[in-house]
């Protein structure tokens, strides 16, 4: 895992080209000279100005560096935020003292707006460098409150992140129960004279979110025996500096964590004279708590902590006794903390003892739990998801209204002659094993390496899924331009692709369901992230076998799909190697975000030549438009030159891979279709392919569209007589001149009319000097109202980001600019 890097505020006269071409978080890209210049000043001070608290306050490590993962065993580390410099001089006091302790523990310090929560908190596989055995980790928060009881603005990310993860349906519960069980205490400060009500407020949602995510409180009962004021310590307490009893409070906190760690150590050399010194597998394997029921021994020696098996450490170590000692000892009041909430998120943690009871309880019942709650099929719903049974969804796709008004088809059209308007985007496994940065669902689709969940019934899925299409098509009958005869057509389910969301192949019936949907006479294009080769090599014949490859470095891959599995790159690598053998057409689908896996072109022939896959499909990424909602910013986005002139390179790489030769020499690809509207290229082996054409026997003729009538046969045959094998080239049908690589229609089918788009318009084009819009796309003044309107959406944001402007770098290099006064300027209306 690369390191933090140590960036919190750039200067950003000197970062926006770089941020621009690089990052995939950008807010908003379009900066007016008048903002650009009091941005820059604004930050320009700032590193000054952290140099100097951790000057005056004696942090020592000045950079605040993230030196190991927040997971890792035997480390400590000091979480803070600070804008006028009290609560960063209670980090370094805290780190003194843990210093001086002398107990082995690695400690770091770090601003928590440095800090990538979701993967630090979620991705908490072992850093290869770290310790295999040891203590569990500590995670210690000294936090301020601000404006409305919020953390600064460049803080409040944590908050953020820390509610998006409790409660994001993909997460499973307590995930940071299983492995490592991390430890966690908070100190927070506050006054009471902006608002009573809320000081230490950041504090206590920070630390009542991580302990319902499964972090247990640092001082427990029995180790709060140092006691001030003859009061024992918590793990969360808050200082209030209008009471002015900040230091003694933040001293009581500090002896209570002393004492939690000397209780921890003495817990480790008794867990280790009782049960000798094991190595990890031992650990995990011949699990000691079980057999004594010391489970404060187990947990302090990392016994249990099988992440890939939460069943089995939560039926383990979870002694719930120790756990309502440690809430019980470790709260102060909690009950008033998230009002914006609604009760939702938080919960006190006097309850949170019981729920956990449950949550066990839950995981140790025989019946596995249904993927989509009903809250979250509710948000699904709402985003035009049509959810069938407990783990799949229908969408229909833009392009089936798009062709139904005559309008044009998607690029499946144009290079493997699918009709759009009878074709279903569905998929039978709404959770998949990664966290893409572009992907359209993010945070909201759940995630798991493997199938964890109650199995539906194949057979209904489709019947519900082919219905529910049916039905959406019923509605589009209104829609200004529908074409009646199509619209009748668009009745009958013709072809189905399994690419909506998700990882199809996870579903463990995936095979069953696609005979079913072949006995429909719907043809089948199955997308997989490559994660799952065995899935691949079970698979059943279909029309067309899809693995996305979203990077060509091992480093990209882990930047850009973010996956769960930790042999990921060799997971895909395996996987494309799958395609080889599989006999049907196969595609290797790269998705082009520019600045982010654009470069490295020679890697991507390297992964497709292990598979010679039938055709590749080069697309540029799509932004949805909102820059809020999607993680993508129209800079990410490539033209279609780029694309084309990508795909050029690429095959370059991939003729040079074919002239090294070798036992298995790489078949030749040409050019074969383009799609301008979809920014989409296809190159195809000659071999399977490309025919000479008749008229003019130099030239080749190109055959990449689908006989689905011919597959369907095929795909019976082999259904009846498993032994009966068929290849790419036995439903091959001719790709019609307009839909070839270099047409004048630029793969435009000519039977449709097309809509041509002069131009790209902002959807605003002038603003005031606030940032707020003044004119829309057409130059056209906006009435009183809607400049009104958009006003008080830019005070909103302010309120939530501040007023300036802040550019926060995470590990991965991803940056995201906050500036309110900018909200309005990325956005871009696409017609
Ligand atoms: C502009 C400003 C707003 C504040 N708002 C609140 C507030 O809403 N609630 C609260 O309890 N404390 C509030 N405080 C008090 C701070 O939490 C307190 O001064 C704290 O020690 C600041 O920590 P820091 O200097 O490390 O950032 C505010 C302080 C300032 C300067
Ligand atoms: S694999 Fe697909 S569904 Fe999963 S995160 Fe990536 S784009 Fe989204």
């Amino acid at each position: 895992m690369a390191p933090q890097k140590s960036t919190s505020i750039l200067p950003l006269a000197a970062t926006i080209p770089a941020v621009l071409l690089a990052s995939a978080w950008l807010y908003q890209r379009i900066h007016q000279e008048s903002s650009e210049a009091s941005t820059a000043n604004n930050n320009r001070e700032e590193p000054a100005h952290d140099a100097l608290i951790n000057r005056e306050i004696g942090i020592t490590s000045t950079d605040a560096v993230l030196d190991r993962r927040l997971s890792s065993r035997n480390t400590i580390t000091i979480a803070y935020a600070s804008t006028t410099g009290t609560c960063a001089s209670y980090a370094a006091k805290l780190q003194t003292a843990l210093q001086e302790l002398k107990n082995n523990y690695i400690i770091q310090v770090v601003k928590v707006a440095e800090v990538d929560w979701w993967d630090e908190l979620l991705n908490n596989e072992e850093d290869d460098s770290t310790e295999s055995s040891g203590k569990p980790p500590i995670l210690l928060f000294v936090l301020p409150t601000w404006t409305d009881g919020a953390l600064p603005p460049e803080s409040q990310i944590i908050i953020e992140s820390l509610k998006e993860i409790t409660s994001d349906w993909r997460v499973a519960p307590e995930p940071l129960r299983g492995k490592e069980s991390v430890r966690v205490g908070a100190f927070g400060m506050g006054s009471s004279a902006y608002d009573p009500e809320t000081v230490g407020k950041p504090a206590k949602q920070v630390f009542s979110h991580l302990v319902k995510l499964g972090a247990r409180p640092l001082v427990t009962a029995k180790s709060s025996t140092k006691k001030v004021d003859g009061k024992k310590s918590k793990s969360l307490m808050i200082g209030d500096s209008e009471v002015g009893d900040a230091d003694v409070v933040f001293q009581k906190w500090l002896n209570g964590i002393l004492g939690a760690l000397e209780e921890g150590e003495n817990d480790v050399i008794k867990g280790r004279k009782k049960y000798g010194a094991k190595s990890k597998k031992e650990d995990s394997s011949d699990c000691a708590c079980k057999e004594s029921g010391d489970q404060a021994a187990a947990s302090v020696t990392g016994c249990c902590t099988n992440k890939s098996d939460r069943e089995e450490s939560a039926g383990c170590c979870s002694d719930t006794k120790e756990k309502n000692d440690d809430y019980g000892s470790s709260t102060d009041s909690l009950s008033d903390e998230d009002d914006e909430d609604e009760g939702s998120d938080i919960v006190d943690l006097e309850d949170m003892g019981d729920i956990m009871n449950e949550q066990n309880l839950q995981s140790k019942s025989a019946e596995p739990k249904e993927m989509v709650t009903k809250k979250q099929a509710k948000a699904l719903k709402k985003e035009g998801y049509k959810l069938i049974g407990t783990h799949s969804a229908v969408k229909l796709c833009r392009w089936t209204k798009h062709q139904l008004r005559g309008r044009g088809g998607c690029y499946k059209h144009t290079h493997y002659g699918i009709t759009s308007y009878q074709c279903m985007e569905a998929t039978p496994s709404l959770a998949c094993a990664n966290k893409c940065v572009f992907c359209w669902r993010h945070h909201k689709n759940p995630v798991g390496r493997e199938w964890r969940w109650k199995t539906d019934d194949p057979k209904m899925i489709v019947e519900e899924a082919v219905n529910m299409h049916v039905n959406m098509i019923k509605e589009t009958k209104g829609v200004p331009g529908i074409q009646m005869d199509r619209w009748e057509e668009a009745h009958q389910v013709r072809h189905c692709a399994l690419s909506l969301v998700g990882e199809p192949i996870m579903y463990p019936r995936i095979n069953e369901l696609l005979v079913e949907l072949h006995e429909r006479k719907i043809s089948t294009f199955l997308v997989t992230n490559g994660q799952h080769p065995q899935a691949i090599n079970d698979l059943i014949p279909i029309t067309q076998l899809y693995v996305s490859v979203d990077a060509s470095t091992p480093e990209s891959l882990e930047e850009i799909d973010r996956p769960l599995f930790r042999d990921a790159w060799d997971r895909l690598k395996t996987s494309l190697s799958c395609l080889k053998d599989k006999g049907q057409r196969t595609v290797a689908r790269l998705t082009v975000v520019k600045g982010w896996n654009s470069d490295e072109i020679g890697g991507y022939a390297r992964l497709i030549a292990l598979g010679h896959c039938s055709l590749v499909e080069v697309k540029g990424v799509t932004f949805c438009g909102k820059s809020d909602a999607s993680n993508l910013n129209m800079t990410n986005t490539p033209w279609h030159h780029e694309i084309v002139e990508f795909t050029k390179k690429l095959m370059e790489e991939l003729n040079k891979i074919r002239q090294a030769g070798g036992d298995d020499p790489l078949p030749e690809y040409d050019l074969a279709c383009e799609h301008k509207h979809s920014c989409s290229v296809l190159l195809a082996r000659v071999d399977q392919f490309a025919v000479p054409d008749p008229e003019n026997p130099a030239k080749r003729k190109w055959r990449t569209w689908i006989d689905y009538d011919k597959f369907q046969e095929l795909a019976a045959t082999h259904a009846a007589d498993p032994t009966f094998k068929f290849g790419v080239t036995d439903y091959l049908a001719d790709t019609p001149d307009w839909a070839v690589f270099g047409s004048n229609e630029e793969g435009f089918d000519p039977t449709d009319n097309r809509h041509r788009r002069k131009k790209k318009y902002p959807k605003y084009t002038r603003f005031d000097a606030s940032g707020v819009p003044t004119h829309d796309t057409f130059d056209e003044p906006l009435t009183e109202q809607e400049i009104n309107e958009l006003k008080a959406m830019l005070e909103k944001r302010k309120m939530q980001v501040g007023d300036g402007s802040t550019v926060t770098e995470f590990k991965s290099g991803e940056k995201r600019i906050e500036d309110a006064s900018l909200m309005f300027r990325g956005l871009v209306v696409i017609r």
